[in-house]
């Protein structure tokens, strides 16, 4: 039986709504009137990062909220301890999203104390693989369901042009558990490719809420083209 949190989601789009450390829209408000955007643009879930967003987003909207504190940028980074996690649930996340690779955690814990903690708290939980021996150790320590999220950032997949379409076939055709396709979904046929190798909901961030690297796809081309010319 799904949770009907998760349920929520299925056959739809999540949009990722992150600013990294020292860009422009990296504040809670700004990031809260994104994820309003993107629900009045027909997103069914908001996947967003730091407490401070949580908290800000959670009263403005009334769809599902994938929660993550990141630490860093290398090794376990994406909800690394226990208790981000459960401070990820007390801000507001249905779903926390935690890092679910085979590596150590800084805290020293499995990932299933994680799972187990945030289960008791209520909340579910979101394991980000980068392969498919991650995804079958995140489903055997609990997990409620899996990204690709981590595919191409842990050395263990390439780093596709866009979704790693393998991996999802891979992971939607061996796990029991509901399968999101997220990490470079750079348009809507891609997300839609996706649904069609089985997706259980597909996350897009960058094409949808980074204004910057929006705008460089656009710069880039046109700086092509005047060589060309
Ligand atoms: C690898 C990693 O740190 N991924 C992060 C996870 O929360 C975010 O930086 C990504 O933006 C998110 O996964 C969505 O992916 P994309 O922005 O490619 O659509």
């Amino acid at each position: 039986m799904i949770d009907s949190r998760l349920a929520s989601i299925e056959g739809r789009l999540v949009v990722s709504c992150q600013a990294y450390p020292g860009e422009p829209m990296r504040s809670p408000a700004i990031m809260a009137a994104v994820a309003q955007s993107v629900v009045a643009g027909g997103a069914a879930g908001v996947r967003a990062q730091g407490l401070e967003d949580l908290e800000a987003i959670r009263p403005l909207v009334d769809v599902c909220l994938i929660g993550l504190v990141k630490r860093g940028a290398d090794g376990v980074f994406i909800t690394p301890t226990v208790e981000d996690a459960l401070d990820c649930v007390a801000a507001g996340a249905d779903i926390v999203a935690v890092d679910g690779t085979r590596r150590d955690r800084p805290d020293g814990q499995p990932l299933s104390a994680t799972v187990a903690a945030v289960h008791a708290a209520g909340g579910l939980v979101m394991a980000d693989c980068g392969s498919l021996d991650d995804a079958l150790y995140s489903v055997a320590a609990g997990a409620d369901c899996v990204g690709t999220t981590l595919a191409g950032y842990t050395g263990e997949r390439p780093v596709t042009l866009g979704p790693d379409l393998d991996l999802l076939t891979e992971l939607v055709a061996q796990l029991a558990v509901p399968v999101l396709a997220e990490g470079r979904i750079r348009n809507p046929a891609e997300a839609q490719s996706c649904l069609i190798a089985g997706a259980y909901a597909v996350v897009v961030g960058t094409a949808i809420t980074h204004p910057t690297r929006i705008t460089q796809t656009f710069t880039q081309q046109l700086t092509t083209t005047d060589q060309t010319v």
